[in-house]
């Protein structure tokens, strides 16, 4: 299964223009934390590495293939002395697939603040699971290069269980030294099992879920291959949609990262996993109630 060094490899096909994959995958659609890394690694590629990614707002408008190329079409919105903005557009066979607009920042000096980190144990003191806890099943292939350490007793799919998980999580193998590639590294994992929060506090239900949109605000310098904890919540489910919230910290307690995510999550008609017409299901099955105890 791919790596991020292979999933973060992109050929610049023209200017402004740059194509990843295909890839070898278990899955019939593209992970969202891939495509939005690939984009935010083609808006990066058309600036001075001065600049540093700050934040991401992006929207995921139809299933990706991940076995087809996607090719990344990046508008250079505005080049300001401080920031810079990209909007990118990722495209398969023609039809938009994910849309993204990106703020690189220079950095400057001001006031310095951030929330405690939750008291959790240490992620040596945490053994590693093969399951992800929220959607109980195991780990997905594409996901085995990463080592992840769920907080003990966050059992959730009963009535009243707290819509909320943290994990300990770090890529498995050494990354480059290279702040763009641990900030699309970034962007891949903050995808990872946030959705799950939102299934914690219901009774296992086969449901069809997506990741609708996507904003990430990088806060300080951290580094994917170190242990970072992703203290994942869900404020409300409704009308079919779930909305997530996530924070990363690094084992310093350094807060690095914030996330906000809205999904689908609405109950599944039974149809075929993958229409003859070559559609691609959005659905997942009721999850097995992971034991992390
Ligand atoms: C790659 C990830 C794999 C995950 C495997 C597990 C891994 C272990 C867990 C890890 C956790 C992962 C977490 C993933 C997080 C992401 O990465 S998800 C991937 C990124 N996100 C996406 O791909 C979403 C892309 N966006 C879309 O697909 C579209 O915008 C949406 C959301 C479907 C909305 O489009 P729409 O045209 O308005 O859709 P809509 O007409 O409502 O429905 C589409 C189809 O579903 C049918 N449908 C409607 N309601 C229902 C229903 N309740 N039940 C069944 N069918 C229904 C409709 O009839 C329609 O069928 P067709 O007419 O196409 O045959």
């Amino acid at each position: 299964m791919a790596g991020l060094p292979e999933i973060l490899a992109l050929d610049e096909i023209g200017p402004d223009l740059f194509r990843s994959g295909p890839i070898t995958s278990e899955w019939a659609r593209t992970f969202g934390g891939q495509i939005a890394a690939q984009s935010l690694m083609s808006a990066a590629r058309t600036l001075d590495r001065s600049y540093v990614a700050h934040s991401l707002h992006g929207y995921f408008l139809r299933p990706g293939r991940p076995h087809e190329p996607t090719d990344h079409l990046v508008e250079r919105l505005r080049d300001g002395g401080s920031f810079c903005t990209r909007r990118v557009t990722a495209v398969q066979a023609g039809e938009a697939i994910f849309t993204v607009t990106a703020s690189f920042h220079r950095g400057d000096e001001g006031f310095s603040h951030q929330v405690d980190m939750p008291v959790v144990p240490a992620p040596d003191d945490i053994p590693e699971s093969d399951r992800i806890n929220g959607w109980g099943m195991p780990r997905p292939a594409e996901w085995r290069h990463w080592e992840m350490r769920w907080v003990p007793g966050e059992i959730g799919h009963v009535p009243g269980a707290p819509a909320r998980q943290r994990v300990w999580i770090r890529y498995g193998h050494p990354l480059p030294d290279d702040g763009a590639v641990h900030a699309c590294a970034l962007t891949y994992l903050s995808d990872m099992a946030l959705l799950g929060s939102a299934r914690l506090p219901h009774p296992p239900t086969a449901v069809q879920g997506a990741s609708l949109d996507h904003s990430l605000w990088f806060l300080r310098p951290f580094r994917v291959d170190e242990w970072l904890l992703y203290d994942q919540v869900s404020p409300s489910a409704e009308h079919g949609r779930a909305l997530t919230r996530g924070r990363l910290f690094d084992t310093g307690g350094r807060l690095v990262a914030a996330v906000a995510q809205e999904g689908l999550m609405r109950f599944d008609r039974p149809r075929p996993t993958e229409d003859g017409d070559g559609k691609v299901s959005l659905s997942l099955p009721a999850p097995a109630v992971p034991d992390l105890r």
